[in-house]
């Protein structure tokens, strides 16, 4: 069997494809960019077949396709960073978008029966009222950034191309993930990352932080990929459904486990280029559709994914690239 993994290269690509190698008998093929950084992946390169792609190229998509055939597609490549889509919306909605209508319209064109699955996003609910909580995939997307704009377009275009054509898209709206190799932007791995900083001597003992107040569900990406595989071996065509934990934690309360974990005392201060023109203030999934369907139920827990990357950052300040693979 042939899995195809757009955007191989990065914090969940990496994952996915040494969790389809452990499996076994999947000949794991991979896209990347040309400026794509190789480093999450250089302990798999001779496992792993890679292609250069630019998904926002028709004709380069339609290349890999026809080239590699195939069965199943988990499309993860995405301009994922809330705050870049306020600064660059065009870029995202572009890369977004007709990336994901590239790859589908290659599929439909060469008639394939690829199983597809879209990785959209939990960002999608935006604006929630509390007693919307936990939420459910028939809650109403109310998208606060361009970059959730981008993925309601997504996870629509996967409705559609299913109801159309009859492709074989699953949706999934993954809440918040994270984990060794997850991206210093993000705010479980800046955190992170400072405080190793700190730990290590090259930053001052005080850690610079955005809006604390938000809440957010946190998934261990390792148990994301798994949900992802089985997404595609048991998920109903063209239905949605949430990955989620069901816990949702104050971002405070992350740090402040983050800054347990660490002997060192630091200060909190508030970097006011870190707050966002609009936050979604609380993000908690219902995965229930999900677990009856699959099975599927998270095994990492918080506290586990926590250290672990936490520890990755240490290595990495270490030693860089050769942080252990977890
Ligand atoms: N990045 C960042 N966020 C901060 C910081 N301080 C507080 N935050 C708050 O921490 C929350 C999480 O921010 P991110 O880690 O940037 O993630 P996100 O905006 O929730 O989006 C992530 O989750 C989505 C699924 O819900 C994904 O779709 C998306 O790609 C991304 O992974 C937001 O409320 C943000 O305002 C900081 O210094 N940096």
């Amino acid at each position: 069997m042939k899995a195809l993994i757009t955007g191989i290269t990065g914090f969940v690509g990496s994952h996915l494809a040494e969790y389809l190698l452990a499996k076994g008998q999947i000949e794991v093929h991979g896209s990347y960019r040309l400026r794509s950084r190789m480093n999450h992946i250089q302990h798999l390169q001779s496992s792993i077949h890679l292609t250069e792609c630019e998904l926002k190229d028709p004709h380069s998509v339609s290349q890999m396709i026809q080239s590699v055939q195939p069965d199943l597609i988990f499309h993860l490549a995405a301009q994922s960073f809330v705050p870049t889509s306020w600064n660059s919306p065009t870029e995202t909605l572009v890369n977004n978008i007709a990336g994901q209508v590239n790859l589908f319209e290659a599929v439909r064109k060469q008639g394939l029966s690829s199983k597809i699955l879209i990785a959209c996003s939990s960002e999608e609910y935006g604006l929630v009222h509390p007693e919307e909580t936990p939420i459910k995939e028939t809650n109403p997307l109310r998208p606060l950034s361009p970059y959730a704009v981008s993925k309601v377009a997504q996870d629509y275009l996967g409705y559609q191309y299913h109801e159309s054509y009859g492709l074989h898209v699953i949706r999934t709206r993954t809440f918040n993930h994270t984990g060794p190799r997850r991206g210093e932007n993000f705010v479980t791995s800046n955190f992170a990352k400072q405080i190793a900083e700190i730990e290590l001597g090259l930053r001052p003992p005080v850690i610079h932080v955005g809006n604390l107040e938000a809440k957010r569900d946190f998934t261990d990406v390792r148990d994301v990929v798994r949900a992802y595989w089985l997404a595609l071996e048991k998920g109903e065509p063209g239905e949605t459904y949430n990955i989620a934990s069901g816990t949702a934690y104050k971002i405070s309360d992350m740090l402040q486990l983050l800054l347990s974990l660490s002997g060192h005392s630091i200060k909190i201060e508030t970097d006011p280029a870190r707050l966002r023109p609009s936050d979604v203030e609380i993000l908690l999934g219902d995965a229930g559709k999900f677990s009856t369907q699959t099975g599927w139920r998270p095994e990492i827990p918080f506290e586990t994914t926590m250290k672990d990357l936490l520890n990755y950052w240490r290595a990495e300040l270490r030693t860089p690239g050769e942080a252990p693979q977890a």
